[in-house]
């Protein structure tokens, strides 16, 4: 489903970002990606949804190697990923629910279909009650339950999330999190990176740790395994 073959990753800047990195990931899978701070964590996951290129190697997704993938294309890929960011990426002038209308309006649905897609997803969020207000009206929380309504609307196989609770308070974090669980039981690949090693050692799904741009521990129900 995911599959990266010897990964490289040079910044034009010359920074290596990503050193050799080999790793499968299967259809349903819940994945950490942890590690120290620039350790190649978010170059990783930006790999999967193509908001960068491998220098070098190769990265199958859905059976498209990205390395190849023409940019005109991409679009047609991010419809089958959703991508959850720490700082939601809300359009600050639609309201909830264009927001997350806004992500099947680009692909032309029927606004009979549009509407009933969105109100699900907004109840399975729980913010059916919210669908008029503006993002600057919300709580981070429910910022974020707008965010992964977005990100779930177009029933995507693979969900990327990059410190998806870093702007969260621990309680609230666990509420998002108890989501992403329910996106995963419902069939969807989740690949998370993360700082939160309380939710890491609570929530025991695979592991992968990086350091330096290399993948070097990947278990099954792993821990986080940082002191920072
Ligand atoms: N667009 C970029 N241009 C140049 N260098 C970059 C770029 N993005 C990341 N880097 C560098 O690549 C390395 C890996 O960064 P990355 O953001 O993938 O790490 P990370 O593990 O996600 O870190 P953090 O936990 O701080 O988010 C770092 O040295 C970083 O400075």
């Amino acid at each position: 489903m995911i599959e990266m073959q010897d990964v490289y990753k040079t910044y034009p800047n010359g920074v290596v970002a990503l050193n050799g990195v080999n790793v499968r990931i299967k259809q349903g899978e819940f994945v950490y990606v942890v590690g120290p701070s620039g350790a190649g964590k978010s170059t990783l996951v930006k790999m999967i949804y193509r908001e960068e290129k491998p220098t070098s190697g190769t990265i199958m997704v859905n059976g498209v190697n990205l390395a190849k993938l023409r940019d005109s294309k991409v679009p047609l890929l991010r419809r089958h990923i959703g991508v959850v960011f720490q700082d939601f990426k809300l359009l600050p002038k639609l309201t909830v629910y264009e927001n997350v209308a806004f992500a099947l309006e680009v692909i032309e649905e029927s606004p009979k279909l549009i509407r009933s897609k969105v109100m699900e997803v907004l109840e399975l969020v729980g913010l059916k009650h919210k669908v008029r207000s503006y993002p600057d009206e919300l709580s981070g929380g429910e910022q974020q339950r707008v965010s992964i309504a977005r990100s779930i609307v177009n029933s995507p196989k693979i969900v990327i999330a990059d410190e998806p609770t870093g702007n969260l308070d621990p309680e609230t974090s666990w509420e998002i999190m108890d989501l992403f669980e329910k996106i995963n039981n419902r069939g969807a690949t989740i690949v998370m990176a993360t700082h939160n090693r309380e939710i890491v050692n609570t929530i025991r799904r695979r592991v992968i740790a990086m350091e330096n741009g290399k993948i070097v521990r990947d278990e099954a129900k792993g821990e986080y395994g940082y002191e920072a």
